[in-house]
């Protein structure tokens, strides 16, 4: 009997990598059905733990997550090298901005989360399965962003309790995954945030996915991915007319720092 089972576990594994050899297509939808499958497994076991040892929805439960989605990047062959990690060393909260190219991305988050951090995502994720639930139980903030009313009063919230409750916030400021190897143009609620509560902003950097992950073209292999944590950027004394001009200056830093990573000129360099 045990051996039946041993030799249909063996068949099913020839099956899968004979069908990832047929097509990339294959192999990406496989690969990413297994990545949302981790999550959903992941959070379905995690979720209970979270509970007994917190007791409830809070961004300690951040703690016990980071711990598990850490060990994804092995099934996938992904590396990560990251730089600047000292710079999350301000005291106090603060808020965090990043690029978004991916669902990958949660490995990339995980890898360096800072304690106390909790992140804004779209309400719609708060129903997607047991991956909802854990996200709700680690404090994620919800917003909705089909009403900039609604988003923009969550985000004062948010600038309000933050200090109160000494939390970092991360922000994805590009509102979407985008995987171009460049940046979407950044809205600006995060920056709003920072001012409101007078706290910095520690801009992060993830190398560009494209050489070894690209829905478009159906690409997903193993690669390395650079991470960069830069100098925080102070806002004490900024006011709202201010919010323009710190957006602006995040976003050509974080510019210039996606290219160099991924190894490609800059615009300034490419034009002179
Ligand atoms: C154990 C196994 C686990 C398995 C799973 C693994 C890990 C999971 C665990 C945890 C991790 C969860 C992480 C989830 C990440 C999810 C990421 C996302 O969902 S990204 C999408 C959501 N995020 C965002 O959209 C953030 C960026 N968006 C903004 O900041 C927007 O500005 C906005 C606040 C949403 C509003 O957007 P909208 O398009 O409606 O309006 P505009 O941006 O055009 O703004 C209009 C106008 O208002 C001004 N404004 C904006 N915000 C504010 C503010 N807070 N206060 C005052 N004014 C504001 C803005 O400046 C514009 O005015 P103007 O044009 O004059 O400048
Ligand atoms: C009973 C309901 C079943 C629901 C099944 C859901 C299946 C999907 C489950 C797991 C997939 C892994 C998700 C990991 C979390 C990824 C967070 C993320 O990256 O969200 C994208 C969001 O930032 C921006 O969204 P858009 O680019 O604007 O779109």
């Amino acid at each position: 009997m045990e051996l039946g089972w041993l030799l249909w576990g063996a068949a099913v594994l020839l099956l899968l990598h004979v069908l990832m050899g047929l097509s990339p297509a294959v192999n990406f939808a496989l690969r990413i059905g297994f990545y949302s499958f981790l999550c959903l497994l992941a959070s379905a076991l995690t979720a209970p733990v979270c509970l007994l040892v917190n007791g409830g929805r809070t961004v300690k439960n951040m703690r016990i997550i980071r711990a598990v989605v850490r060990t994804f990047k092995y099934f996938f062959g992904l590396r990560f090298e990251v730089k600047g990690l000292e710079n999350f060393k301000v005291e106090g909260p603060a808020i965090i901005v990043s690029n978004h190219q991916s669902i990958l991305d949660m490995m990339g988050l995980m890898e360096i989360l800072p304690d106390n951090c909790v992140q804004v995502a779209k309400k719609e994720l708060m129903y997607a399965g047991t991956v909802g639930l854990i996200i709700y139980l680690g404090g994620v903030i919800f917003i909705n962003r089909k009403s900039t009313t609604d988003a923009k009063m969550v985000m004062a919230e948010v600038a309000k309790s933050m200090t109160a409750d000494n939390v970092k916030v991360w922000v994805y400021p590009e509102g979407t995954r985008n995987c171009t190897g460049d940046l979407l143009p950044f809205k600006k609620g995060a920056f709003h945030i920072a001012v409101q509560a007078q706290v910095p902003v520690i801009p992060v950097v993830y190398s560009s996915f494209t050489s070894f992950y690209n829905p478009k073209t159906k690409l997903f292999t193993s690669g390395k991915i650079k991470v960069e944590v830069l100098p925080p950027i102070e806002t004490k004394g900024l006011t709202s007319d201010d919010v323009s001009d710190l957006t602006d200056r995040c976003f050509h830093t974080m510019r210039e720092t996606l290219f160099r990573l991924s190894g490609r000129p800059s615009e300034s360099k490419k034009s002179s």
